[in-house]
């Protein structure tokens, strides 16, 4: 797939399955991820892979931070399955750094742009990939669990797999409403 074709037809993809990438397709991805915009070179970013063993880990992890707000068994059964909606996920957090000219929110951005550069990278290679993060992203204890400070943000949750199904590729936007000239 060319740059272009990718940048104009990148999708998210929500229902991923096995196989997920090898480790040479991961390492691509994680090195994209690496290639971000990154004003002053901060490397206001961390990478947390969660696949084998680790799915079951962040299933326990989701369970342990809802406990404290509710019984139902129904949202506690939903809420582990998450982590298996893909056989990879790469929790994407920032890593501040106090900078006198590069402010927190560019250093935020810096970190989402890792997010999609590893879903750009994921598609490029021939996988799906969707960014997630809901309340579990802003939950204290899934930080704590995943040795996140608190003070930082979770900027998403990556999940990457085989698509289950071949999705119709969705219309393009147009720009005109949101483009201006000078
Ligand atoms: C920061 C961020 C967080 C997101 N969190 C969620 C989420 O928790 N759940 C969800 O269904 N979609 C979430 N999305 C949106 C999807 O990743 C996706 O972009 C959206 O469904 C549109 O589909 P598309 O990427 O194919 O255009 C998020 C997107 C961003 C940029």
């Amino acid at each position: 797939m060319n740059a272009i074709d990718l940048l104009i037809t990148r999708q998210s993809t929500p229902q991923l399955i096995a196989p997920s990438p090898d480790k040479t397709d991961l390492e691509l991805i994680l090195t994209a991820g690496m290639r971000v915009p990154d004003h002053a070179g901060l490397l206001p970013f961390h990478f947390t892979v969660v696949q084998n063993e680790g799915l079951t880990k962040l299933s326990d992890i989701f369970v342990q931070a809802i406990k404290p707000s509710t019984t139902d068994q129904a949202k506690l059964d939903k809420t582990a399955k998450m982590p298996f909606r893909a056989p990879l996920i790469v929790v994407v957090s920032t890593q501040y750094q106090r900078h006198d000219k590069v402010p927190k929110h560019e250093q935020l951005i810096t970190a989402g742009c890792c997010v999609h550069a590893m879903q750009m990278a994921s598609v490029a290679l021939g996988y799906g990939a969707m960014w997630r993060t809901g309340d579990l992203s802003l939950n204290d204890h899934v930080k704590q669990a995943l040795s996140i400070d608190l003070h930082e943000d979770i900027v998403g949750f990556l999940y990457i797999g085989t698509q289950a199904k071949s999705l119709p590729l969705k219309p393009t936007k147009l720009y005109d409403d949101r483009v201006s000239y000078l």
